[in-house]
């Protein structure tokens, strides 16, 4: 008898052998099983088969039933579930949970069926009038087919009792009744107009003919596609993407989250209007009946287009030809929670076992990216100029210091800005002011003694917020009133520091009395679709000004946005975190690239307290090529990403002791396990050491082998056996710091 290993559902790692009896049937990896578990019965997925030792042969229990036939997990995808696990430092059954959702798995969850009538004779005139008279409700079933030149129907269309007047019809011959599953379509009732490819520029050109060589090739390498904002790479991603579906493959494009990016939904959604639901949308506000339908559609191959963020990596697409990552650079690709992946570089490892291609697209790449493409491990290609010939907009650069002040203190919107606004509202044009909320803006600090209102659970500053005139807490939310005096030295003044998204809002209001004003912000995006409208109606010109956060600052084309204004650009770069710089410089082009984008030319102004920062100045030339270079200079000169690996172990506790020793003892420990050239920090309180009421302690290790820190770091917590009271996280390749 084989023996499978199987990942039992429900317990963190629980991974136990079997025995395979014959009439189990052909039990294959990828498939999902019946097993018994101590008592009762318990699903699980088959990782390997073997041959078990002779000793064993006897003791294993068998499998009780084979679930599916054919394997929900193809092999590829096995593999690359096993690498992420083994580099990330998760259980395997954590990855597989990724690539199967919860409503997948559970054999349970069926397909939604729904009675459907069928006209099986069309009944003469004669007929029809004397049904009206004896049973006027079947005559009205019938004539709606007529009229509505139909051949089917769903039952429920005909109301309440409908029925039995269908199964008197039934009788008679007239129709017939079937069950039929429905495709729970997330998109229903959206429309969509059909768009024709464009003729491409000779640099969308090159770009096109060099993914199409990478699809052929034999060896492939990821392909990065470095073009300015508004140089034409979604019309690239699309013409591309056509000669994939046309040569019957699949492609997956992956974008930084759903809400965000709804115009890159609806352009793919329009260029592929024709072939009905050919493109699944995956993100994480689908019901489990929509998330169940959506991955049988991509399984079957009924969709063969997947758009969808960091989780689609894990898509079941079959056959897969191209896979693009669009605005490669992203943060959010980045998983902050267990299993902490990198949507993009599993999708480029997932194209590498897939011999397809990837494109990685982005008007300011990560620096990886960067790094990946000058040593030639990625093939880079250019588009420099905007495919509407239009020239980059102009920036200027504030300095606040000097530009801001008025007699109360700093102001929020320097006269120069406010000035520009009222010219641009002027001429009926239309403008984007960006808050950027990175760092600590909003938070409430004393004027006079420097005093921070912090969480009295974590140590993060809270912020205030003024429909419910709270100080809230964005971690654990937590919520107290605002104090009316500083709690430190009795400052009436504390309410003046920092400010945020509402209460610019409010100011602008004040400033712009005739303007139609409103805010994005993540407030406003938890409420389902509101992003999707409020940006419907800014494309309609219905707002003048559209305030927001970072979220703003993506992927979005508004041919009447002639000024986009930055109001604090420097947040973001005094945080503790390696790439401050580089998300600033990225979030500042990516937000200036919003301006001038139809016929009109565009101008941005940059209000910031550090104006020669390099971030800014670089962003200022639209110079992505000098920033990168100064960049990574920086970057090699310190050992930091991409000339090494970061992985950061956080241990927490709500008892700070505990913790504190905890991670000394580990500290220890590790010392003498890392092997060199790999090094370590000294156990530290973590940037914000308190959150949801656990002390948080950190070691930063560093080293060239991703796969060494990692399997170093899981064998560490493993032998040390840490107690109930205490976690550990281990975060491979770590983006936040926090
Ligand atoms: N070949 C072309 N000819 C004419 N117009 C084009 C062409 N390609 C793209 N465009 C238009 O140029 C505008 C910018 O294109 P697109 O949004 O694809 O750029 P992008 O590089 O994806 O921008 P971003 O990085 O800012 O999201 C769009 O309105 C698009 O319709
Ligand atoms: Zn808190």
């Amino acid at each position: 008898m084989q023996a499978a290993r199987i990942l039992v559902d429900g317990q963190s790692d629980l991974v136990l052998d079997y025995g395979i009896p014959p009439e189990a049937g052909d039990v294959k990896p990828g498939c999902r099983v019946q097993v018994p578990l101590r008592n009762r019965t318990a699903t699980g997925t088959v990782l390997t088969l073997s041959e078990p030792a002779p000793a064993w042969k006897d003791r294993l229990k068998p499998i009780l039933k084979l679930i599916d036939p054919e394997p929900l997990i193809s092999p590829v995808m096995m593999n690359l579930a096993s690498w992420a696990a083994d580099y990330y430092s998760v259980a395997l059954d954590q990855m597989i949970r990724c690539l199967l959702p919860e409503t997948v798995r559970q054999e349970n969850t069926a397909e939604k069926m729904r009675k459907m009538v069928y006209l099986e004779k069309t009944p003469a005139r004669e007929e029809l009038d004397a049904l009206y008279r004896k049973a006027p409700r079947q005559a009205q079933m019938l004539d709606y087919f007529s009229s509505a030149k139909q051949q089917s129907a769903p039952l429920a269309a005909f109301g309440a009792g409908a029925l039995n007047v269908a199964r008197s019809l039934e009788a008679k011959g007239f129709i017939s009744l079937k069950e039929e599953a429905v495709h729970r379509d997330p998109s229903t009732g959206e429309q969509f107009v059909p768009t024709q490819p464009m003729k491409l520029n000779s640099q969308q050109q090159k770009a096109l003919e060099e993914i199409t060589a990478m699809c052929a090739a034999e060896r492939k390498k990821p392909v990065l596609l470095q073009g300015v904002t508004g140089s034409g790479k979604t019309e690239v991603y699309l013409q591309a993407v056509s000669q994939i579906v046309k040569s019957g493959k699949s492609a997956l494009i992956m974008v930084p989250e759903i809400s965000l990016t709804p115009q890159t939904v609806q352009r793919f959604k329009s260029r592929f209007a024709e072939l009905p639901s050919s493109v699944a949308v995956l993100h994480s506000l689908l019901s489990d009946g929509e998330r169940f339908d959506e991955w049988h559609a991509i399984r079957s191959g009924k969709a063969r287009i997947v758009i969808g963020p960091r989780s689609a990596v894990f898509a079941p697409l079959q056959n897969l030809g191209l896979v693009i990552v669009d605005e490669e650079h992203d943060a959010s690709y980045k998983q902050e929670s267990s299993p902490r992946y990198h949507g993009r570089d599993l999708a480029v490892l997932r194209a590498h076992l897939e011999n397809c291609a990837v494109l990685l697209g982005s008007a300011t790449p990560s620096l990886e990216s960067i790094h990946n493409a000058l040593i030639g491990k990625y093939s880079l290609v250019k588009l420099t100029e905007r495919a509407d010939g239009q020239q980059l907009p102009l920036i200027r650069i504030l300095d606040m210091k000097t530009e801001g002040r008025n007699k109360s203190g700093p102001n929020v919107i320097s006269e120069r800005l406010r000035m520009s606004i009222d010219r641009r509202l002027d001429k009926g044009e239309q403008v984007i002011l960006l808050l950027n909320r990175r760092g600590f803006a909003r938070s409430i600090q004393c004027p006079d003694c420097g005093h921070v209102v912090t969480c009295l659970h974590c140590s993060l500053p809270l912020t205030y917020h003024r429909t419910e005139d709270r100080l809230m807490c964005h971690l654990c939310g937590f919520k107290a009133l605002p104090p009316r005096s500083c709690p430190e030295c009795r400052s009436a003044n504390i309410l003046l520091q920092g400010y945020g998204t509402q209460k610019v809002e409010e100011l602008l209001r004040r400033t712009f009395p005739a303007a139609r004003i409103t805010r994005v912000d993540a407030d406003v995006a938890r409420r389902k679709n509101a992003v999707r409208t409020i940006l419907n109606q800014f494309r309609a010109h219905k707002i003048d000004i559209l305030l927001g956060t970072q979220m703003i600052a993506k992927g979005l084309d508004f041919p009447n946005v002639t000024l986009v204004g930055v109001l604090n650009a420097d947040l973001g770069l005094h945080i503790p975190d390696p790439r401050a710089g580089e998300r600033t410089f990225q979030l500042l082009t990516q937000v200036a690239g919003r301006a001038g984008r139809g016929d009109l030319s565009g101008e941005v102004i940059i209000q910031t307290f550090t104006p020669q920062s390099p971030s800014l100045q670089y962003a200022r030339h639209h110079d992505t090529d000098g920033f990168a270079a100064q960049e990574l200079e920086m970057r090699r000169t310190f050992d930091l990403p991409p000339f090494t690996h970061i992985a950061v172990l956080t241990i927490r506790s709500q008892h700070e002791s505990m913790a504190e020793f905890a991670t000394q003892t580990l500290a220890a420990r590790l010392r003498g396990m890392l092997p060199p050239p790999a090094t370590m920090t000294d156990p530290m309180p973590a940037p914000i050491p308190r959150a949801h009421g656990q002390f948080r302690f950190q070691i930063t290790v560093k080293g060239p082998s991703a796969r060494i820190l990692s399997r170093t770091l899981r064998k560490l917590v493993q032998e040390a056996g840490l107690g109930e009271d205490l976690t550990a996280v281990i975060d491979v390749d770590a983006m936040s710091f926090m």
